[in-house]
């Protein structure tokens, strides 16, 4: 049996261990990072064996200074730890892919390589007690000087990054929608515009599933630069706010979360007037994040989603939002029904019908 003094002592070493975890979790990113940028897992992914030795390893790594050649296990154990690769002992410390660290692979179709090296943007964060004692609306604009999109638009580097990023994350999301769920939600429909579609698309993976469908990908002219479509994809360039070509259905992926709620309800009311009645097929598609509530049994998703739910109101000054939260936009902006089709990890994809 413990006594008190001995339980404080504990829950003070407890405390302890946790505050250096918080401390120390600033290098996990840093790690993935440098394993994505010395090549490990596209090293591992080609190596004709599955589990590659730490010799073998530590000898295709192109430019490693060979005065820093016994960092390489201990990052490796940190990459291990973080479940990118496996650890084999008895194969005399070998090392294999995980299904998270096939992610980071370079080429790979789905891969999310560009986001953990996007994500290390750490300016926003770092920014945010000041911009909680300061009156711009987000810490990204503290950071930045300028909202996301104005910098988006001011800056080719940081925005040819960002429409990366999204661009992978279609990627993987198109094969999902396309292969499960495509013939319920896409099924019927004669033509789609994707709002805000960025650049390498899943309008373009459902235009080419659906060959009679005719997709229009609508986003700034600054995204859309000079792509010209081919068969039945077409880019437009403009504003959402201002004009959406009109469709059987409107598709947004990671649309509304960067917007508040008043501009929300603007975007949907355009889309409404763009589509025609739920009689005749019209509908508008969300992909975006349903807050689940605390008592949900998956803690790592509802983590994510707290941490989603926090990035996006300091960086857009925006917000994820509950059941509750979506159905009062879609009454607002005149919609009669909505329907939550399917989960894709920590979004869903909503139906909503004028
Ligand atoms: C978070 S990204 C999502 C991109 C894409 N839907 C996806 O999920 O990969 C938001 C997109 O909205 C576009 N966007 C922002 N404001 C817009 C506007 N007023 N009209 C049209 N597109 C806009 C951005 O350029 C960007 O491509
Ligand atoms: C997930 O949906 C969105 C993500 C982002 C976004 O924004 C930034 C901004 C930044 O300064 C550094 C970053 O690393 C990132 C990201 O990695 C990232 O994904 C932005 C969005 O809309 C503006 C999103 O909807």
């Amino acid at each position: 049996m413990l006594n008190n003094d001995n339980i404080c002592a504990n829950q003070l070493i407890e405390a302890e261990v946790q505050s250096w975890d918080y401390i120390l979790s600033y290098m996990r990113p840093s790690c993935i990072k440098c394993a994505i940028e010395l090549g490990i897992p596209h090293i591992l992914c080609k190596n004709p064996n599955p589990i590659m030795s730490l010799s073998d390893l530590i000898a295709a790594l192109p430019n490693l200074n060979p005065s820093k050649i016994t960092f390489i296990p201990i990052l490796m154990r940190v990459l291990v730890d973080l479940g990118l690769f496996n650890y084999h002992q008895q194969q005399g410390d070998g090392y294999s892919l995980t299904s998270v660290g096939r992610l980071l692979v370079e080429n790979d179709p789905s891969n999310k390589r560009l986001i953990f090296i996007f994500f290390q943007l750490f300016k926003i964060a770092d920014s945010m007690s000041d911009w909680l004692q300061n009156d711009l609306p987000t810490a990204f604009e503290t950071a930045h000087g300028k909202s996301i999109w104005d910098y988006c638009a001011a800056e080719p580097e940081f925005s040819g990054l960002f429409n990366e990023v999204m661009a992978s994350d279609s990627r993987l999301i198109s094969n999902l929608l396309v292969s499960d769920c495509g013939e319920g939600v896409f099924e019927g429909l004669t033509s789609l515009v994707d709002i805000g579609g960025g650049t390498d698309t899943v309008a373009m993976a459902i235009a080419g599933a659906f060959p009679s469908l005719k997709c229009t990908v609508l986003d700034l002219p600054h995204v859309i630069g000079d792509r010209k479509g081919t068969g039945n994809l077409e880019f437009i360039a403009g504003n959402m706010f201002d004009k959406i070509p009109h469709a059987n259905a409107i598709f947004l992926k990671w649309i509304l979360h960067d917007w508040n709620d008043e501009d929300c309800v603007k975007i949907l009311k355009k889309c409404k007037e763009s589509i025609p009645s739920k009689e005749k097929g019209g509908k508008v598609i969300i992909i975006d994040i349903v807050m689940e509530d605390n008592c949900s049994n998956n803690e790592q998703l509802v983590q994510s989603q707290h941490l989603m739910d926090l990035f996006m109101r300091i960086t857009c000054a925006s917000k994820e939002r509950s059941k509750k939260e979506w159905e009062k936009l879609f009454l607002e902006a005149g919609f009669s029904e909505y329907k939550i089709i399917t989960s894709l990890g920590l979004r869903s994809l909503i139906e909503v019908y004028p």
